[in-house]
Formats: structure tokens, C-alpha cells, sequence
């Protein structure tokens, strides 16, 4: 680009910059230096690409969503948090409020992402353990006591059952006397990388995928302001993806539902927006950073030219990072402090929309209140201290990272054309029923495809690590630790005995007969392929369980198995 197209943009950009509002906040260096809000080229400079760079808040959005950067706004500090049942996570969600927390974050039980209530048998020793557990709406009402969801963004974090828990979280609202049509927040719902990676299903895709045609069809017309997936990179990278498989599986999967709601008649630009993403940020510091850059110029770039999105809103892509799990160590976990607040500083410096930092104990056991503390307070250091909130996207420009950003950009274009290709082959008359890049998505679920490209870079890291060619401090260098053992946070096999009684007792409060006709009705639309909304929510303000809607479902729908791969 030449020197006058690079100083038209600068002024676009600043002119955009001027009108926007700005947080009222020192932008100055630690010395009082003044520091521009975003950086190009010097004057008179020109530079080859620059459009692929451009200024913040322009597209392609390499360098962020907004014109202000982080100045407007900070990014929301989201810290996932559950465990027991809904009345000791309600306490902990007010103790992250308190201490600074911008949203919430649900994190559920095993028997709840499975969709089975607490006393299903196979629920046994899980009640509680790796999130809350919610067996109906009134767990949902405890789950949200003195918090206004009206005015705090909630997410939630689940796919297989995401439906009737969002249902539930509804009629938690319309108790608290709130309008549903005015909630904020995020479903993650992403049932592809499920499949892909994380294995929590619970039917097969064609049925599945309808239900999420009917939440996208009923936020887009009711609840404009929610997010009703989450598509979702985080597990796919912490089953063993690389940093492009992690992005081009989880944008294609994006596609995937952006084709799901074209094949809806919905508008682009009207659901569009109710995508947003969930990215890990790994400890390669660098490569992470690429990562996020790319993620917002590919989509951007395939929002507009091959699914026609007008507006900004469409083509952006907004998105939520958690520091990698797996990076975290048993051994020396203090160390885990630090991994953590590398990527989570990685996820700043690559634009990330929302953050959760992991907590030092997290690969021993559900975060005490303690280490639950440092990794939100983690967060605050970096905004508050450190200055990276003053400039958008500083590492603009440096010649490793853009090359790393084209470089990602490129393996992840090539993996989508692989993904075509698998739509071709499954689809050689050409009718793909919801869109190709689907038709190719299902086909890699159906013949194991991304789980054996998952699984072989997995071994590819494992193997470089047992060589040492990898290292990792504590794990195969750095060994001699003074470090002792960790207190952990324990759950108490008594929370199940107590959910199961709690539950039992509403059983017997309620009215079963229209428990029977709402989950008869809910039936009855699943089987004339009407939108499943309305009849569920209905069931769920009876009281059904959550093991009852998903029951009737798998009787109707079937459970899906995995193609076994060898
Ligand atoms: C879009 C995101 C990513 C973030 O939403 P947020 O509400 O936090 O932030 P946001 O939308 O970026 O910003 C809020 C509002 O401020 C505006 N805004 C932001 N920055 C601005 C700026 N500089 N200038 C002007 N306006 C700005 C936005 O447009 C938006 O307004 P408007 O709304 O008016 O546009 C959402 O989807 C989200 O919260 N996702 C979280 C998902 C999550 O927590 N997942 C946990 C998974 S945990 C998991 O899976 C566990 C894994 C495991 O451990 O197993």
C-alpha cells in the first residue's frame, strides 16, 4: 500500500477514534509518557499488505473490533466457576462479583452436561464434582438468588443438553421478575466440536443440529442481545490440535452454523452476530497471538464474500479465551501462576474479547477459593498495571508476528478446503442439505477424520516432549522444588445425597399431570419438525427435569456412537 492510502486510513481511523467514547482512565506510560492509541507505519512510509493489516476497528479486524481498542472498553473478566450445588456456587459467583468479576460463567456437573439428573444411576459419584449440578429450573432459580440477570452477561457453558439449560435459565429470569427478551450472555451449544473433540453428545447430528436451528431462530427474533453459541476451538486444542488445526476446525465449524441458519431463511445479519467464539491461548506465546489476529481476518473475510454479511456486527468475530489447561502442571503448580498469566497476557495482546485465567490448582482439582483469587487478580495486574490496555494491537506490524498470522492464515485455508473436499466427496451431486462446508464437517465426524488429526498431533507433541525436545519446567527439566503439597478443594459426597433428597422433594411438589402433557407436546413438535421452544420452555415451568426432556428426546431421537477408529 502506498504512503497516501496508509495516511487516509490513519485519518479514517482517527477521526472514528475521536468520536468514540473513552474510558476515563490514565493512558500514559509508567514514566507519564504519552502513548498514541494505535500505531502504523511512519509518515511517508508505504508497506506492502497493509490492507490485510489495516487500522483498528476496520475491516479485515486483524488488529481488533473496535477503533478505541481495549480504551472503550476492557475486556470482561469471566471467570468459569462451579461446583456442588446451586446454593455454594451462587456464593461463589458473589464472591467474583464483589471482587471485580465483569460477568459470569457456568460451569455444570457431569450428569448435567450428559444430560441426566442427579439421581440417574449413572450420575453416581459425579453430582457436583467438575461443576454445579441443575437438575430443573428451580435449581436455576438458586443458582441466581440476589443476581440480577437482567443486568449481568451470563454464560453458559454447555452443549449436548444446551437447550433445555438455556430454557431453564429463561424461566429463572421470568421469576425474578425479568424480561427474557433483555438477557445478555452466551450458550455454547456448539454440538460440532462435541463430536470433534470433547464427546459430550447426547443425540445424533441431523436431530440435534434442528434443535439449534430452533434456538438460533428463537434468539435471533426474541432475544436479540444473547449469544446463543459459542463455538468453541478450547477443547479441540486441548485434545492435541495444533494452533491452526484449533482454528480452522473451530471456524469451519463456525460456517457450519452460519450455513445452519441461511438453510433456516434467517437473515446474516440478523443471526450473525449471536455467533461469538471460544479460543484457547496456549504457551507459545507468539504463535498464540497470530492465532487471534487470523481468527478475525479469516472470518471477517468469509463473512462477506461467501456469505454475504453487510453489516460490521456480522463479520466480526468476538471471542472469549481461557489459558490452556493443559499447559498447567501437578508438579511445582505454583509455576502455573505464571504459565497462566503469559497466554493470558497472550489473549490481550491478540484482542480477546472476554478472558478466564486458570487457577494454579486447577489441574489437581476444582479451584480453591484462594487460587480462585489469584488467577482473577491475575487478570487485574494485567489491566491495571502493566499498560497493555493503552495501545490496540502493539504487536502490529512486527515482522514475526505478521508473518506468523499470514502463516496460520494459510494452513488454516488449506484445512478448509480439505474440509470441502470431504463435503464433495460425501455430496458428488452437489445438494448439501444445510451448506457444503457442513456436508464436509459431518463427513470428518462420520469417518473419525478430525479426532485421527487430532490424536496424531497429539502424539506428534507427546513424543517431541518424551525426546526432551520439548521441555516443560517441573516435567522433564527443572526438577528439585522446596514446593510442598497443595490444599484442594474437595467436594463432598454429601452433596449428591442432599441434591438427590432436594430433588425428590420436588417431584413430589409438583403437578404431574402437566409435567406429562408439556413434555407430551414437546414430543409432539419434535416429531412435526415445528420449532421446539416453546413447547420445552413450557415443561421446563412445569418443573421437568432435565433428565426428563433429554429422555424423551433420546427415546425419540436415538443416541449417537462414536465410528470406532483404530
Ligand atoms: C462475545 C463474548 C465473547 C464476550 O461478550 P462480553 O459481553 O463479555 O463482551 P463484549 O461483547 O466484547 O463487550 C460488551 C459490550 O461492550 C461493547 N464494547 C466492547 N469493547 C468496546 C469498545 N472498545 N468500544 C465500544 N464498545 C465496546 C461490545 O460491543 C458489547 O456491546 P454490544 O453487546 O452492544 O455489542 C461472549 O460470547 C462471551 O461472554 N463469551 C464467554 C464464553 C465463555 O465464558 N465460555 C466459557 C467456556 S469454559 C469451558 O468450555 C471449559 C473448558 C474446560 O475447562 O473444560
Amino acid at each position: 500500500m502506498d504512503a497516501d492510502a496508509i495516511a487516509e486510513g490513519r485519518r479514517r481511523w482517527q477521526a472514528r477514534y475521536d468520536a468514540a467514547k473513552k474510558r476515563d482512565a490514565d493512558f500514559t506510560t509508567l514514566s507519564g509518557d504519552p502513548v498514541e492509541p494505535a500505531y502504523g507505519p511512519r509518515p511517508g512510509d508505504t508497506y506492502e499488505g497493509f490492507e490485510r493489516i489495516g487500522w483498528p476497528g476496520e475491516y479485515p479486524y486483524t488488529r481488533g473490533l473496535y477503533p478505541t481498542g481495549y480504551r472503550g472498553r476492557t475486556w470482561t473478566i469471566r471467570q468459569f466457576a462451579g461446583f456442588g450445588n446451586a446454593e455454594q456456587t451462587n456464593e461463589r459467583y458473589k464472591m467474583i462479583l464483589a471482587a471485580g468479576g465483569g460477568g459470569l460463567s457456568v460451569a455444570f456437573d457431569m450428569p448435567t452436561l450428559m444430560g441426566r439428573d442427579s439421581d440417574d444411576p449413572r450420575a453416581l459419584g459425579e453430582v457436583g464434582h467438575c461443576g454445579v449440578a441443575i437438575d430443573s429450573a428451580a435449581d436455576m432459580e438458586v443458582l441466581f438468588k440476589d443476581i440480577p440477570l437482567g443486568d449481568v452477561t451470563t454464560s453458559m457453558t454447555i452443549s449436548g443438553p444446551a437447550v433445555p439449560v438455556f430454557c431453564m435459565y429463561l424461566v429463572a429470569a421470568e421469576r425474578q421478575g425479568v424480561d427474557p427478551g433483555v438477557l445478555n450472555g452466551t450458550l455454547q451449544t456448539d454440538i460440532f466440536k462435541e463430536y470433534i473433540a470433547q464427546k459430550e453428545w447426547l443425540f445424533e447430528p441431523e436431530p440435534h443440529l434442528r434443535l439449534i436451528g430452533d434456538l438460533m431462530e428463537h434468539c435471533a427474533r426474541d432475544i436479540p442481545a444473547y449469544k446463543p453459541l459459542s463455538v468453541s476451538g478450547y477443547h479441540i486444542r486441548e485434545a492435541g490440535a495444533t494452533a491452526a488445526q484449533e482454528l480452522a476446525y473451530t471456524l469451519a465449524d463456525g460456517f457450519g452454523y452460519v450455513e445452519l441458519g441461511l438453510s433456516r431463511g434467517l437473515d446474516v445479519d440478523v443471526f450473525a452476530p449471536g455467533l461469538s467464539f471460544f479460543f484457547d491461548a496456549h504457551v507459545d506465546f507468539f504463535e498464540e497471538i497470530a492465532k487471534f489476529r487470523a481468527a478475525r481476518r479469516i472470518w471477517a473475510r468469509w463473512m462477506r464474500e461467501e456469505y454475504g454479511a453487510r453489516t460490521d456486527k456480522a463479520q466480526w468475530l468476538r471471542f472469549h479465551t481461557q489459558t490452556a489447561g493443559v499447559s498447567l502442571t501437578a508438579q511445582q503448580p505454583y509455576n502455573n501462576v505464571v504459565r497462566t498469566a503469559v497466554e493470558a497476557l497472550a489473549a490481550v495482546l491478540g484482542g480477546t474479547n472476554s478472558l478466564h485465567t486458570n487457577a494454579l490448582d486447577e489441574t489437581l482439582a476444582l479451584p480453591s477459593e484462594q487460587a480462585a483469587e489469584i488467577a482473577l487478580r491475575t487478570q487485574q495486574v494485567l489491566m491495571e498495571e502493566t499498560g497493555v490496555a493503552n495501545v490496540a494491537d502493539p504487536l502490529g506490524g512486527s515482522w514475526f508476528v505478521e508473518q506468523l498470522t499470514d502463516r496460520i492464515e494459510a494452513d488454516a485455508e488449506k484445512i478448509f478446503e480439505q474440509i470441502k473436499e470431504r463435503g464433495r466427496r460425501a455430496r458428488p451431486d452437489g445438494q448439501h442439505p444445510i451448506g457444503p462446508i457442513t456436508s464436509g464437517i459431518l463427513r470428518g465426524i462420520e469417518d473419525g477424520w478430525f479426532t485421527g488429526e487430532i490424536a496424531e498431533s497429539a502424539f506428534q507433541y507427546q513424543r517431541s516432549l518424551e525426546k526432551g525436545d520439548k521441555r516443560v519446567v517441573g516435567v522433564n527439566v527443572a526438577h528439585g522444588s522446596v514446593t510442598g503439597d497443595l490444599e484442594i478443594l474437595r467436594v463432598s459426597h454429601e452433596v449428591e445425597r442432599e441434591q438427590v433428597k432436594v430433588l425428590a422433594a420436588r417431584k413430589g411438589e409438583r403437578d404431574e399431570a402437566r409435567v406429562r402433557t408439556t413434555l407430551d407436546a414437546m414430543l409432539t413438535a419434535a416429531r412435526d419438525r415445528s420449532n421446539m421452544i416453546a413447547p420445552m420452555l413450557d415443561a421446563v415451568r412445569a418443573e421437568a427435569t432435565l433428565g426428563e426432556i433429554c429422555g424423551v428426546l433420546r427415546d425419540e431421537w436415538g443416541v449417537y456412537t462414536e465410528p470406532a477408529g483404530f
